[in-house]
């Protein structure tokens, strides 16, 4: 059995991969090794009923050494210090990551095994060990529109996104309830009173998300409860933010098309925003197709896609009820609807969809991939 290393499974990310583990019963397959940071020598989780000992040193090169995989959610700032010392140390075992550190590295593979596995078979069959997670916008993306990209007639896209609080970690989320609090507790006797008006409520709540002890330190200082965010991460060139750039980057990549921005490439752009949802990020679409295909083949190539793509008809109750991060929080479901030809023409195609960050955004492409070399 493999011996596989995990580190980071206490995390966010590692947390929901770990629960997926269980309920896919990975552990059966595998010999699982905890690693840690920070509790060197205590007691390793009990998941799938397996007693594991003891938790590993994470920053030891010499029992990393001994896994035949090690599976990351620890983050950019581990891999950076760790992977490039064990491969030097000569290691040769597989190394799944959530970080996005590694991504765009010649000898690695964006995994989405759904919309790519041609493209992961072909680099393992070249002798690659490298497997890095997509960013969350970019897969969820993927899942939807992965039929469409299939058929090649995706001519370019843009993308605005809706993204979760999830994105931004653990203490974001946390903020973000503590922030929504904050203001019902501001305003809380007039809205028990129903005569009370609502301008007066309102001025209230705005004075409250601007005053200095409004809870923001997560948040870079701004509210997210009540308002939205129009950056994601640090900024970089052509006006993008990092989060919009990985949209072009990773999206040719995963498809193993050429790099953003050179011929042959497809161009993905738009703008990427923070809203107050939990942990699904949605992306309104403008697709131009490379032609003019019917609606109704549109929708079937993209229920197509995969087995988690689900079509939503292009009708209000329908779109209210399962189009929304309410309804998808959790599941590995990634509806895609409000689909529509735009006024600008047949070729151009508006969709809307919705996916948990935490699961295909994060963590089940790192368990399929395990999965994919453990079943090799
Ligand atoms: N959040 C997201 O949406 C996405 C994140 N990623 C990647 O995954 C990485 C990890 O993200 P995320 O899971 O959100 O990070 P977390 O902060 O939740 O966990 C990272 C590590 O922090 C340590 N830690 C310290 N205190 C605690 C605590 N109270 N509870 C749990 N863990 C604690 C743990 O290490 P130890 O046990 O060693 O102490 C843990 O493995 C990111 O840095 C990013 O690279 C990728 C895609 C999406
Ligand atoms: N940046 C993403 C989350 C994330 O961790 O992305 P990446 O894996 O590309 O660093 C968000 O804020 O929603």
């Amino acid at each position: 059995m493999n011996k596989v290393g995990l580190v980071g499974w206490r995390g966010m990310v590692g947390s929901v991969l770990m629960q997926r583990m269980v309920e896919e019963g990975d552990f059966e397959h595998i010999e699982p090794l905890y690693f840690s940071t920070s509790a060197v020598g205590g007691k390793a989780p009990l998941l799938a009923g397996r007693e594991a000992g003891s938790l590993h040193d994470a920053m030891s090169i010499d029992s990393l050494k001994q896994m035949d995989i090690v599976v990351t959610c620890q983050g950019g700032d581990y891999t950076k210090e760790v992977f490039p010392r064990l491969r030097a140390a000569g290691w040769n075992g597989h190394w799944i990551d959530a970080a996005s550190t590694l991504r765009m590295k010649d000898d690695a593979v964006i995994i989405l095994d759904p919309v790519n596995r041609e493209v992961i078979d072909a680099a393992l069959a070249n002798g690659g060990r490298n497997w890095i997670g997509g960013n969350c916008t970019v897969s969820l993306m993927l899942m939807g529109l992965g039929g469409l990209f299939r058929q090649d007639l995706v001519e370019w896209v843009s993308a605005m996104t809706y993204q979760a609080a999830s994105g931004a970690g653990a203490q974001n989320m946390r903020e973000l309830l503590l922030q929504m609090g904050v203001l019902h507790d501001a305003v809380k006797s007039e809205l028990a009173d129903p005569a009370s008006a609502i301008l007066d409520i309102d001025r209230k709540v705005a004075e409250t998300m601007r005053s200095a002890d409004f809870p923001t330190s997560n948040f870079r200082h701004t509210a997210l409860a009540g308002s939205v965010i129009p950056w994601i991460d640090a900024s970089v060139e052509h006006g993008q933010s990092k989060e919009e750039w990985k949209g072009g980057a990773e999206c040719n990549k995963i498809l193993g098309r050429p790099p953003f921005r050179s011929p042959g490439s497809i161009p993905v752009d738009g703008l990427c925003v923070r809203v107050g949802a939990m942990r699904c990020h949605s992306q309104g679409l403008t697709i131009k197709l490379k032609r003019d295909v019917p609606l109704d083949e549109v929708n079937a190539i993209i229920a197509q896609g995969n087995e988690w793509v689900k079509v939503v008809a292009n009708e209000r109750e329908i779109s209210e009820r399962e189009l929304t991060p309410a309804a998808v929080t959790g599941s590995l479901s990634v509806p895609v609807g409000r689909l529509h030809k735009l006024a600008m023409g047949g070729e151009y195609l508006g969709a809307f969809t919705v996916g948990d960050q935490l699961l295909w955004g994060a963590a089940e492409p790192l368990r399929r991939m395990l999965r994919v070399l453990i079943d090799s």
